[in-house]
């Protein structure tokens, strides 16, 4: 309850004047249903009784059928400003958070990040965010519309009929109205919540036998695979069938406690009527009112039996709003003279629940146009030392300077132009060589095939792309359309073409025959002369290449 109310005063706070311009039509088009039909009521009954007495010919029935007309047509205008102010607010709130769910992944730590599966990643950004737009539409504005139209319609018939018809009304849509509501809430709230997680679960499992297909079949998987996805439908199903049924009978408790509200409207009117006390023209009122006020409680119904899915997609959705800010300095800190374009004082990492360190305690400088290979067995962190040079992962302890200032102390934009880190898994784009190179340029450069060919030339890349459509050779997700060797030595030539003072490769030289890892390591270093380069590598030609070898035992 507590993550649907935060949720429901991020999406008003920003659209809040919408928002109740939205609920004052939204009152005054149900305010205007019961006058219509209480209007309605009265008019066929006094017109009725006019006939009966013989007076019809002095009843007035001009007046009474105009506000009859205006009823029907304003509440008619009503109900379309109503949808465009509220829908158009909740759409726009629903993009800003959408925004703002988007921004905390980004904010996520670099390895939480890195585990979070894009399907995941994807119901955040969607499904969750779409099972909120209902929270406005659908529970907070009906709320308070029934309750206004329920006063206003206690007024009324207080006044119109007589007291204890009003009462009585309003004691059994509030008795009726609270249980049903309750119940409804209650007994659609797992069935709601499961058919969200077996929505997600479907997409989630979709994707992943769409995106591993291959695997999955070489490893006779995918029957297993496709039967888990099937089981998340079936479940979906299952779900979406009982809420159906408590759809139907809370809709038929509710037809119930309207009939039950306009039966006793009815028979109190009836008997003040017989009395002398009210016409019967006015007992009408009460019970044609008592049947439209029925509406007040229709939308908050289907609400509350999504509340399930709501309740979980505001949790999941909060957690990630509420993903804390980086500190990101505004200022590049001042150069100073005589330091190491990087420097590791006593430099560790150790994971959160891990026995021992990741690496470290590690001291190494970098000079500019110097060559640093780490090397170590499987495991023993190399990655991990990267990822923390890059400041992807914070250190447990020492310092990382770059070019004598901590690596904390540099804002986002100059860290990245400063340094960077070509992954073991890098991502390659579905598009053209061209496209993917792109990413790497500033925007007035992104043409700039010169370039684009000098870091392919440099990365041994050029003559395959000749032979092929050249830049405009075009790749499926994950660099399908060239071999592992290339699409690696393609993510290489990105990173190359920022021209980075300081370049970090982790296995660059993986899966490439002896004379093609020379030809790639020797042509980066042609390209950057001036850059300092640390690469991680287990292949012992390499060290040949390397002014300094950096070994981290496990
Ligand atoms: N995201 C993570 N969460 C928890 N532990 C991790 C994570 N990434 C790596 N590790 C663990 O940290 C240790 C160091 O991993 P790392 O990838 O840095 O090793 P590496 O030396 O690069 O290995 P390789 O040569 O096989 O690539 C390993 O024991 C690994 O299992």
């Amino acid at each position: 309850m507590k993550a649907l109310l935060a949720v429901a005063r991020l999406i008003s706070e920003t659209e809040r004047m919408a928002f109740v311009r939205g609920l004052v039509l939204s009152i005054v088009v149900m305010v205007m249903g019961a006058a219509l039909l209480g209007l309605s009521g009265w008019f066929v009954t006094a017109a009725a009784a006019a006939g009966i007495g013989g007076i019809g010919i002095a009843f007035d029935f001009f007046r009474p059928s105009a506000g009859v007309r205006f009823l029907a047509l304003g509440r008619a205008a009503g109900r379309y400003g109503e949808r465009m102010l509220s829908h158009d607010a909740t759409l726009r709130a629903l993009a800003r958070l959408r925004g703002a769910v988007h921004a905390g992944i980004t904010r996520l730590p670099h390895e939480v990040q890195a585990r979070l599966r894009g399907a995941e990643a994807l119901n955040r950004l969607t499904a969750d965010i779409d099972a909120l737009d209902g929270l406005m539409l659908r529970l907070v504005l009906p709320f308070f519309a029934a309750c206004a139209t329920q006063a206003a319609a206690f007024v009324a018939l207080w006044f119109l009929v007589t007291p204890a018809t009003a009462v009585a009304v309003l004691a059994i849509y509030a008795l009726g109205g609270i249980a049903i509501l309750t119940l409804t809430a209650l007994t659609a709230h797992a069935p709601a919540a499961a058919a969200e997680t077996s929505l997600q679960a479907i997409r989630a499992a979709s994707l992943d036998l769409m995106r591993n297909r291959a695997d999955l079949a070489v490893a006779g998987a995918l029957e297993r695979q496709t039967d888990g996805a099937l089981a998340a439908v079936r479940a979906e199903e299952a779900a979406r069938q009982r809420l159906d049924m408590i759809d139907q009978w809370s809709g038929a408790a509710l037809a119930l406690a309207s009939g039950l509200a306009a039966t006793a409207a009815l028979l109190i009117g009836g008997r003040a009527a017989e009395a002398g006390q009210i016409s019967p023209a006015e007992a009408a009122i009460g019970f044609f009112v008592a049947l439209a006020l029925a509406e007040t409680l229709t939308t908050l119904r289907r609400g509350l039996a999504e509340w399930g899915r709501m309740q979980g997609a505001a949790t999941r959705v909060l957690a990630l709003v509420d993903t804390p800010a980086r500190r990101t300095p505004k200022a590049a800190p001042a150069p100073r003279a005589g330091a190491a374009l990087l420097e590791t004082r006593a430099l560790v990492h150790c994971r959160a629940g891990a026995a021992r360190a990741s690496f470290g305690p590690l001291s190494f400088t970098l000079a500019p146009g110097e060559t640093l290979l780490i090397t170590g067995p499987s495991g023993a962190g190399k990655s991990t030392l990267l990822s923390t040079l890059a400041g992807l992962i914070a250190p447990s302890s020492g310092e990382i300077l770059l070019s004598g200032a901590p690596l904390e102390d540099w804002p986002e934009d100059r860290l990245r132009a400063k340094l960077t880190l070509v992954p073991q898994r890098s991502a390659l784009l579905s598009g053209t060589i061209a496209e993917n190179l792109a990413l790497a340029l500033p925007p007035e450069r992104a043409e700039d095939e010169e370039r684009m060919w000098q870091a392919l030339e440099a990365v041994h890349l050029a003559g395959v792309l000749h032979a092929r459509e050249g830049l405009q050779t075009l790749l499926g997700p994950q660099g399908v359309g060239l071999s592992g060797g290339q699409a690696k030595r393609l993510a290489l030539a990105r990173a190359a073409l920022r021209r980075p003072p300081i370049l970090m490769l982790d296995e660059p030289t993986e899966g490439l025959d002896a004379a093609t890892a020379h030809g790639t390591l020797t042509g980066l270093r042609k390209l950057l002369p001036e850059a300092g380069i640390i690469f991680v590598s287990h292949r012992h030609a390499d060290a040949a290449l390397a002014d300094r070898c950096l070994t981290i035992s496990v």
